[in-house]
């Protein structure tokens, strides 16, 4: 069965909840329901004993399933009033509460030990040291959203989904020692408590973000006011205590300037150097578009700063670990054609790299190219330090480095000019106009193709939004694999163009880029937007067959002048 089939199956029976509350049928039922609706028969082999609970998107679908089951009394459906679905949706943030208290806690851990039998909900609040709150509740609520079993009542299991956020350490070791955690692996649980930890709290402030003038915001934070600037905006300027850790006060006063377009000036603060402040805990009401993150954490600085604070270092690399444990997107498949025909020794930057991930999947498939990885100063030493681990002779021959390197400046000069930028998942961080600003950095080192030569290569991974409608074609026949991109295949009626809930991850991310970073996910057409502004042409664009993340693959063209923009 091909992936388009499965993301169609689970379009239909999978994840979506509109009007029809859940089904449960056994899988021949879904069989012979899906042949009724005219899709493709599952041809893989089941166990008709093992029951399926499905989730129906269209009333339509649901009553033809209905009906089958009527005929043959193996499935129950449960019409749903419009309200639950609102109220679902209104409430969803308790399921990634109580994820996070499963896997900041460690119980995961503590299950396994119990094995299928489960363990008493007493019993884990006792060793997970839990007070006040009703552990098997808590614990219910993931059971009813299929996160955990509950094999008796309050007795806990592990089912095939919690599985993943076992960390496979030891839950006593983690007692003694809680910030091992994520040192050597973890990814997947990493990457869960990053999304309902501060990316969740920075979603609660969506609204406040995007509606500042409906809800002026008084932030306290510890800064105090230096600078009024009248004009446009009045602004109270933040400026950094004395003893904040400012290893990188440009990349802070970038931030700033990007906030705050025409107020900012770096003399207002006095060139590279923070003002030192006596005054720490001042409230200041601040009218700069914070973000859900800025406004969650009550901090002025970026996602990005913050986490490089001290007192953030096991964010810092839960985040790297993150990073590496989100495969369960769908999100490595990263094209190759770029890497196809490069000459051995040809260098490739993973520019904002993080510890390396994809640069260690690529190297390992081309062992004659040679790799920088840009990141951040922190994050590269994370990096040297996973790489020590995994395959000390890249380092050491200098096939792979780690430079810091902030892609807001310009590149470091080459001896040879790079075969291919790589970046994944670094566009999605930031707002067009920064965006566009990286990848001027990138296109003013790129070589440029001359007669059949291509020149440098641009390589963006990231997901590709589809509409949740038809669309007409945007037109764009010289991108090879664009038809495919903008449709799915297999996306018709009854489903959303865009496979809707079964495709929700790259939407969910779009609005955590949006709350987090100030950032977003692209459409198509606005991936040709934002490379054509910075002097690229898209040439290629392909999409991972089981997720919505593509790769956009793109040459130099000529700059376009500013005033052109
Ligand atoms: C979403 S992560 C992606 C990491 C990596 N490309 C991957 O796919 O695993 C974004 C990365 O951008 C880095 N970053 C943020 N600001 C940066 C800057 N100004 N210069 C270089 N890297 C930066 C972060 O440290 C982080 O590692």
């Amino acid at each position: 069965m091909t992936f388009a089939v499965l993301r169609a199956l689970h379009a239909i029976i999978g994840s979506a909840l509109d009007e029809i509350e859940t089904v449960y049928a056994s899988n021949s039922a879904i069989d012979s329901g899906l042949q009724a609706l005219d899709f493709p028969s599952l041809d893989t082999p089941y166990d008709p004993e093992s029951m399926a609970e499905v989730l129906v998107t269209h009333p339509d679908v649901a009553k033809a399933i209905s009906r089958i089951v009527a005929a043959n009394g193996q499935m129950s459906a449960i019409v749903r009033p419009p309200f639950s679905t609102l109220n679902d949706a209104a409430n969803g943030y308790n399921l990634s509460s109580a994820l996070r208290f499963l896997e900041a806690s460690n119980t995961a851990e503590l299950l396994r030990a119990s094995g299928p039998s489960g363990l008493h909900a007493a019993e884990i609040a006792k060793r997970i040291g839990a007070e006040r709150m009703n552990t098997a509740h808590v614990l219910r609520l993931l059971a009813t959203h299929h996160i955990l079993l509950e094999v008796k009542p309050d007795v806990f299991a592990l089912n095939r989904v919690s599985t993943i956020i076992d960390s496979g350490k030891s839950f006593d070791d983690l007692r003694e020692r809680p910030n091992t955690k994520y040192e050597d692996g973890a990814g997947a649980a990493a990457f869960l408590a990053l999304c309902t930890d501060e990316l969740f709290k920075a979603s609660a402030y969506l609204t406040e973000a995007l509606l500042p003038d409906m809800h002026q915001v008084t932030v306290k934070t510890k800064l105090s006011p230096v600078h009024v600037l009248d004009s446009p905006t009045t602004i109270a300027a933040p400026v950094m205590p004395a003893d904040y850790p400012m290893k990188k006060p440009s990349l802070f006063l970038g931030w700033l300037e990007s906030l705050l377009p025409n107020t900012v000036s770096r003399e207002s603060f006095g060139g590279e150097k923070a003002s030192p402040t006596s005054s720490i805990d001042s409230t200041a009401t601040l009218s700069w578009r914070a973000t859900g993150f800025n406004l969650s954490q009550n901090t002025p600085v970026s996602f990005w700063e913050w986490l490089e604070a001290p007192e953030n270092g096991p964010r810092l690399l839960r985040f790297g670990r993150g990073m590496a444990g989100s495969a369960g997107l769908g999100a490595t498949e990263v094209s190759v054609s770029p890497f196809l025909n490069l000459s051995p020794s040809s260098l490739v930057v993973d520019v904002g790299g993080g510890i390396g991930s994809v640069t260690m999947h690529i190297a390992e498939q081309f062992p004659e190219l040679r790799f920088v990885v840009q990141d951040r100063e922190a994050v590269c030493y994370q990096g040297e330090k996973a790489l020590l681990a995994q395959h000390p002779e890249w380092l050491e021959s200098g096939r792979v480095t780690f430079q810091p390197h902030s892609f807001f400046e310009p590149q470091p000069k080459y001896a040879m000019p790079p075969a291919v930028f790589m970046l994944r998942w670094i566009t999605h961080d930031w707002d067009d106009a920064r965006t566009r600003e990286i990848l001027l950095h990138l296109r003013r080192a790129a070589k440029v193709g001359k007669g059949k030569e291509t020149g440098t290569y641009l390589l963006l991974a990231d997901f590709i939004l589809p509409y949740a409608c038809e669309a007409e074609s945007l037109g764009f026949e010289d991108i090879e694999g664009a038809k495919e991109v903008e449709k799915l295949e297999g996306a018709q009626w009854p489903l959303l163009a865009n496979m809707g809930k079964a495709s929700s991850a790259p939407y969910w991310m779009d609005i955590t880029m949006q709350t987090a970073l100030d950032a977003q996910e692209r459409t198509l057409s606005e991936f040709v937007a934002v490379t054509a502004s910075a002097g690229w042409k898209i040439v290629q664009v392909s999409r991972s067959e089981q997720s919505l993340f593509g790769s956009v693959i793109a040459v130099p063209a000529p700059i376009p002048h500013e005033s052109s923009l």
